[in-house]
């Protein structure tokens, strides 16, 4: 546009307010540690296609509600933990992650508020390239009560989540920080201690 005095100015129009999605632009290229090539990719980039295998009579797992980040996984055994104990159950589930995802096993809330069992390594890590059978080691903190679950309940919950491989660079120093070497409650504890 011609301005005053002849100068020329730019027009200041703005763009479109769209954010490049990456998994979109990424899932076609996608390849699982296996070699092989991923199904066809998802609607809009916020699903990503992992393929399961059931091993057993089990339900594909499943999110409760949408926008869920965990979908449900079962026990294929009943079992009794007794107080304070812990014991290794199968899901009846391998899956098949994409390169560059993982999963990670979780407690569900419920059980932890209710009965005190939560998962000892929470949470699990699945690495994209296992294929064996998704494992849930539940621990059971009540000092005084025993739990018992039974096949088909609802142990734990699966969040896929995309992770990044570090590149571990050996350094003399690192670059000075805020906290520095702070931690272990450096920033204080909390009322009463
Ligand atoms: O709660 C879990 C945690 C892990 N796994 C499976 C998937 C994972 O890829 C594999 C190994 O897990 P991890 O690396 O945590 O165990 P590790 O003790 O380091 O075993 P490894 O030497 O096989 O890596 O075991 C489960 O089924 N459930
Ligand atoms: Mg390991």
């Amino acid at each position: 546009m011609e301005g005053e005095g002849g100068r020329r100015h730019e027009a200041i129009i703005p763009g479109p307010r769209v954010r490049p999605n990456p998994l979109a632009a990424s899932r076609a290229e996608v390849a699982y540690s296996s070699g092989v090539p991923t199904p066809a990719p998802g609607d809009d980039g916020s699903t990503v296609d992992v393929l399961i295998r059931l091993l057993d009579d089990v339900p594909v797992p499943s999110y409760a509600h949408p926008g869920d980040a965990g979908a449900d996984l079962v026990t294929t055994v009943d079992v009794e933990l007794p107080p304070q104990g812990r014991v290794t159950v199968p899901t009846g589930v391998s899956i098949a992650l994409p390169d560059g995802y993982a999963a990670f096993v979780h407690p569900r809330s419920g059980l932890a508020a209710k009965h005190g069992v939560t998962i000892v390594n929470a949470p699990g890590t699945v690495d994209a390239g296992y294929r064996g059978e998704i494992k849930v080691t539940l621990l059971n903190t009540d000092a005084t009560e025993a739990v018992k679950l039974v096949r088909g309940d609802r142990v734990a919950q699966l969040v896929v989540q995309r992770v990044e491989r570090a590149r571990f660079l050996p350094a003399e120093t690192l670059p000075g920080s805020h906290r520095g070497d702070g931690g272990f409650g450096s920033s204080g504890g909390f009322a009463g201690r």
